[in-house]
Order: C-alpha cells, then structure tokens, then sequence
C-alpha cells in the first residue's frame, strides 16, 4: 500500500539513543493506545524494547516486521518494528559510543523509507550528540545536518514550535504560540558571527518562508528577525553585523516580497508587541531562540527540520539520561511531533 493511499500515513519513529529515554517513549505511547492520526512503525532492538517494556511494565506487545513488509493497520497497545541491532548492550542512563552506528542506522532504515515513498513521514526520538561522536563520527552536529546530507540539499532549517502555534491554541499562561527558527544551529558560541553571512540568512530566510506556506498553508508569513549582537548592535557600537550583513539581506528580501521585520534587539523581540502577527521568529544562534520557545512550552512544543524533501519532526528535548529506565519521562513532546508529522505528511499528499 503507497503512503497516498492510506487514510492515516505511515510515520517511522527512531527510538533513538538506547540509554535515553527514547525507547520508553515510544513504548508509553504504544500503550497509552492513544488515537494517533498515524500509523506508526517503530525503529529500533526489538529485545532492547522489550527489556524496557517489561521493566517499566509496560502492556505492549512489539510487532516485529521487515521494512519491506506490509505494516498492519494500528491496534491499541501494539507496536509495530523494524528491527536494527544494537552494537553492544544497552543499558538505561549508561552512553555506550559503540551504539552511534545503531542509533544512525535507525535514521538510515527511516530516511530510506520517506525517500522512496513507503513512509510519509519520520520523528526522531532523542539522540545523544556526544556518543555518537565518541563512537567513530566526529563531525557529527545533530539530526538536522544529518538530514541534510543524507539528502543531498545544500541548507536546512532547524525551526521548533509549541503546540500552541501548530493548533492554533489561544494564548494562556506561559504556553504561548510560538515558532523559533535559527539561522546558525550546533556550532560553538565563538564560531557563530563568522557563520552570519549574507549567502546563509538568505538561503535559511528563503526556506522558512517557503516552508511555512508549504507546510503550514501560511500564505504570507510574517518573520521577524533577532539582530547578533546586544541591541542589535547598537548602531554599530556593539557590533557590525547587524549593519553589515543582517540589515542589507533583509532589505534585498523584502524587495523581492518576503515580509520580514528587524533586525531587532533578541531581548525585547520576544514579548508580545513583536510577537503580535509573527508567524515566526528568526534566531541568530541555539541559545538566543530556543531558551525562550522552550520556556514557553517545554514538553508541548515540536522541532521542524525546514527544506527537506521529506517530514522530518522531532521532540522538544534531549535524551535525558537522569530520567531514563524509570518511566516518569514525558511523552507529551512525542505525541505532538507524531501528529504534526501526520498532518504535515497527510498535506504534502
Ligand atoms: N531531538 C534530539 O535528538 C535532541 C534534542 C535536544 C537535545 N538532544 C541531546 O540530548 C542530550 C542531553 O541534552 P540536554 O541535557 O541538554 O537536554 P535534555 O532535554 O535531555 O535534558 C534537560 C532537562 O530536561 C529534562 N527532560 C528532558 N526531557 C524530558 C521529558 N520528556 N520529560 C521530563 N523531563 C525531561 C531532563 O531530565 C533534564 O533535567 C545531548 O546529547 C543533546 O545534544 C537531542
Ligand atoms: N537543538 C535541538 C534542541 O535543543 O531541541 C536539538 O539538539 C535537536 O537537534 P537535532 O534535531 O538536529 O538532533
């Protein structure tokens, strides 16, 4: 059966790291026998799995299935898996580097699916950045650059969003809607400025427009744009590449119609005046966006990769290895990346 042809599509969840909470996540969700708009197929140690569901004493019973296999349809409490080896053991809350290569050829079994149309979407479940360095890959940044070169694009976007901005749910409380894109993602601090070139923030700019019509049937999405430097830099005082790069690329882009506000200070761009009519908000770096997206809805919130040919979504959070094996996890980030990549997968057709 095509992805197209089913009414809930097929969506490939990477368990990702097996010390992390991934697995326990995956399996929570598989037992709650929550109504998903997804038919979901796990990936993963099918006795890794299994270890952890009767650990945490977890009702699901694991469908093991070759990729090539048809997937039954859903059934409470039942997780259908393609299977992937561990390399060594696994045990909760214990990095094991040897397991780099299982968690990448996990995302390997999910890419190859999404590409050649068999699965509509994939969400990845936490991995950890610095096993999987320290097992053999020392040019690894995350997921997303991943993604991108296992599918030949040149540039990506990471973009994280609240449940809040996805469903259209008032604002209340601290959970506000909220979409966090950046423009830099896994780099050191010292390295960022040098990143900010015109030539990026235009190719990242053009995505996330693009992406946000395309994906997110905004016709005309508004972005505003957080300057580098302390108040933007402060005419220069603080600063030049505000001046010098951002300024003079978003003039150019709003000459060839992208709607686009700033560069302006990160430390008041977040509050409500300039979030009034933002679809989304560009971050120069990691930790000027996302503390705040996740202050807003941490738990509730999804990440985006923009510009691929396929879904991609993911959870809010990391692998939490002080969590992990106890099953007080929660997979409320889980469940909304599985229905976003759902709705996104079921609109692309
Ligand atoms: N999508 C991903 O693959 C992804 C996302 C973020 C971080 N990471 C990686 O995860 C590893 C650990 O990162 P970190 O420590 O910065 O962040 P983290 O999100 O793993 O943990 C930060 C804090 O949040 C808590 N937490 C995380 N998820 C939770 C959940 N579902 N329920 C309740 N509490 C939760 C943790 O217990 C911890 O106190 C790093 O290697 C990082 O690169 C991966
Ligand atoms: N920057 C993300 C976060 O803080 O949630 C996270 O590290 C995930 O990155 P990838 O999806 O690229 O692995």
């Amino acid at each position: 059966m095509s992805v197209s042809s089913r009414s809930r599509p097929l969506v490939v969840l990477t368990t990702g790291e097996p010390a992390g909470i991934g697995p326990e996540l995956a399996l929570m969700l598989a037992a709650s026998g929550e109504a998903l708009p997804a038919t979901l197929v796990a990936v993963g140690d099918p006795a890794m799995l299994a270890e952890r569901a009767l650990a945490l004493g977890l009702a699901v019973e694991l469908d093991v299935i070759a990729p090539e296999d048809e997937i039954p349809a859903p059934r409470p409490g039942v997780l259908p898996v393609w299977p992937v080896p561990l390399r060594v053991p696994a045990r909760a809350g214990v990095l094991e580097p040897a397991n780099g290569e299982y968690v990448l050829e996990t995302l390997d079994v999910a890419i190859a699916a999404c590409r050649d149309g068999r699965a509509g979407a994939m969400v990845t479940a936490p991995l950890h950045k610095g096993a999987i360095i320290d097992g053999g890959r020392p040019g690894f940044t995350g997921h997303t650059e991943y993604l991108r070169d296992a599918c030949g694009v040149e540039e990506v976007v990471m973009m994280l969003a609240t449940d809040a901005a996805l469903h259209g749910i008032a604002a209340g409380g601290p959970r506000c809607p909220l979409r966090v894109a950046l423009a830099t993602t896994h780099l050191p601090l010292r390295e960022v400025a040098d990143a900010i070139t015109a030539e990026r923030l235009e190719r990242v700019l053009r995505i996330l427009d693009g992406d946000l019509r395309r994906h997110f049937g905004i016709a005309a999405p508004r972005i505003v744009v957080c300057g580098l430097n302390p108040h933007a830099g402060e005419d220069g005082h603080l600063g030049r590449e505000e001046l010098d790069v951002i300024a003079p690329t978003l003039v150019r882009l709003r000459r060839q119609g992208l709607d686009l506000a700033g560069p302006l200070p990160a430390d008041t761009l977040f509050t409500p005046r300039h979030l009034e009519g933002a679809d989304a908000v560009l971050a120069m770096y990691h930790d000027q966006g996302l503390p705040v997206l996740k202050y807003a809805g941490f738990g509730r919130g999804a990440n985006i990769t923009l510009g691929l040919p396929i879904v991609r979504t993911s959870v809010d959070h990391g692998t939490a290895l002080d969590l992990a094996g106890q099953g007080i996890a929660d997979p409320g980030s889980l469940q909304i990346a599985v229905t976003l990549a759902a709705e996104m997968a079921s609109r692309k057709g």
